[in-house]
C-alpha cells in the first residue's frame, strides 16, 4: 500500500469489535479486502469499529453542531465555512490578517470525525472541546447516536450531485491506494455505487434519509448541496448561520471574507494543505482536486453517466430532490 493510506484502511480491531464484525454480511471492498454491511450500510472495519463506539459512547449537547457528508461531497469545505463562521468574533476574517487558524491549520484537524476519532482514539474527551462543539459525520441518519437524535443540538447536511461525488471519490481510492485500484474497472465500480455496495453506501438511501429528516423537522436538520454552495457560496453562508442561530447582521464584508478563505483556490494554494499529513497518514493534497460542478465528464463514458442517472431517477423519484447536472 502507498504512503498515504490513512488508518481507516487498516484492520486494526479491537477483539470485541471483530467478535461482532464477524457476524455481519460482508462483500469484497474496492480498497479494503472486506465491507461489512451494519444497519443497511456498507462499511471498511476501521471505520465500523469507530461507528459502534460513537453510538455506545457518545454524548450529545444541545449545542452541538454536526456536520454530515456522504464522503467526497463537500465534508472538508463545509468544515472550513462552519468553522469560520461560528469563530469570526473569535478570530476574524480579514485579508490583511495572516493568523487565522484555517490559514496554518488544515478543516480536518479544526473539526474532529466522529466515527474516525472513535477508531483512532476510542476514550478521546470530546467534553474538552469549546463550545458550541463543531464536529463531522458520514454516519446515516438511521444510525446516528440516540443522544444526537433525542437532543436539540443542530445538524447540517451537504449533499452532492451524485455522478460528481463518485467521480471524486473515484479519484481519491486511486490516490489513497494506487496499487489495489490499478486493475479495478470503472466500470465494476459504478455497478457497486449502483448498487450501494459502496463505502458508506447506498448513497441514495443516506441523501433520502437526511432529506426527509429536514423536511420533517427543519429547524434540527439543514440540507444544503455542494452545487447551491458553489453558485452562491454568500447566501448559503447566511442560510447556515441563520440556522444555527448566529445570523450574520450587517456583517457583508466578514461573509465575503469566509467565502474567499474557504474557497479551493484559497485553501488549496496554502501550504498546510499542499504538504501536509493528517494524523491519520493522509495526505491533505488529496482532499483537493478540480473542486468543480460538472467535473465528472472527464471520467464517466456516456453509458457509465446515464447508469448512474437511470438509478438516481428510480431512487429519488416522487422525492422533491433533483440534481440537473
Ligand atoms: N474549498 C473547496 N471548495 C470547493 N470544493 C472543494 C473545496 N475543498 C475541497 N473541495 C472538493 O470537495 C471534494 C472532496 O470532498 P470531501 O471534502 O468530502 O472529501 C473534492 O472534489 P473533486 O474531487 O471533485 O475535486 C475537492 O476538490
Ligand atoms: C470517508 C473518507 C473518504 C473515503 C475513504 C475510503 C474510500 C474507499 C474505501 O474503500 S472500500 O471500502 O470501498 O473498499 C475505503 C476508504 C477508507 C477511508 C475513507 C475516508 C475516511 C475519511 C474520508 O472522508
Amino acid at each position: 500500500m502507498s504512503s498515504s493510506v490513512p488508518d481507516y484502511l487498516g484492520e486494526d480491531l479491537t477483539q470485541q469489535a471483530r467478535d461482532f464484525i464477524s457476524s455481519l454480511p460482508r462483500e469484497k471492498g474496492w480498497l479494503v479486502s472486506q465491507m461489512y454491511q451494519y444497519q443497511g450500510r456498507w462499511h471498511t472495519p476501521a471505520l465500523l469499529q469507530g461507528i459502534l463506539n460513537c453510538q455506545k459512547h457518545f454524548q450529545a449537547k444541545d449545542s452541538d453542531i454536526i456536520l454530515v457528508t456522504n464522503p467526497k461531497s463537500g465534508t472538508t469545505w463545509l468544515k472550513a465555512l462552519v468553522f469560520a463562521l461560528l469563530n469570526r468574533h473569535k478570530f476574524p476574517v480579514s485579508s490583511s490578517s495572516g493568523d487565522h487558524p484555517l490559514l496554518v491549520t488544515n478543516p480536518h484537524l479544526l473539526v474532529p470525525f466522529l466515527e474516525g476519532v472513535y477508531y483512532e482514539s476510542p476514550d478521546f474527551d470530546f467534553s474538552e472541546l469549546p463550545s458550541p462543539r463543531l464536529m463531522n459525520t458520514h454516519i446515516s441518519h438511521f444510525s446516528l447516536p440516540e443522544p444526537v437524535q433525542n437532543s436539540a443540538c443542530k445538524i447540517v447536511y451537504c449533499c452532492r450531485n451524485p455522478k460528481d461525488m463518485f467521480v471524486s471519490l473515484w479519484h481519491f481510492g486511486k490516490k489513497l491506494a494506487p496499487e489495489e485500484t490499478a486493475d479495478y474497472p470503472i466500470e465494476k465500480a459504478v455497478e457497486a455505487f449502483c448498487e450501494g455496495k459502496f463505502i458508506g453506501g447506498p448513497f441514495w438511501d443516506h441523501v433520502l434519509e437526511y432529506w426527509y429528516a429536514s423536511r420533517e423537522n427543519p429547524n434540527k436538520v439543514l440540507f444544503v448541496t455542494y452545487e447551491e454552495l458553489k453558485t452562491q457560496t454568500g447566501a448559503e453562508v447566511k442560510r447556515i448561520a441563520e440556522f444555527l442561530g448566529c445570523g450574520f447582521t450587517g456583517e457583508e464584508e466578514q461573509v465575503e471574507e469566509i467565502v474567499k478563505l474557504c474557497s479551493f483556490e484559497s485553501l488549496s494554494n496554502l501550504e498546510v494543505n499542499r504538504q501536509g499529513k493528517l494524523p491519520n497518514g493522509m495526505e491533505t493534497k488529496a482532499l483537493f482536486r478540480k473542486g468543480e460542478i460538472g467535473g465528472w465528464r472527464d471520467t464517466l463514458s456516456e453509458s457509465l453517466a446515464e447508469e448512474i442517472d437511470a438509478k438516481m431517477e428510480k431512487k429519488f423519484q416522487g422525492s422533491g430532490l433533483k440534481f440537473s447536472c
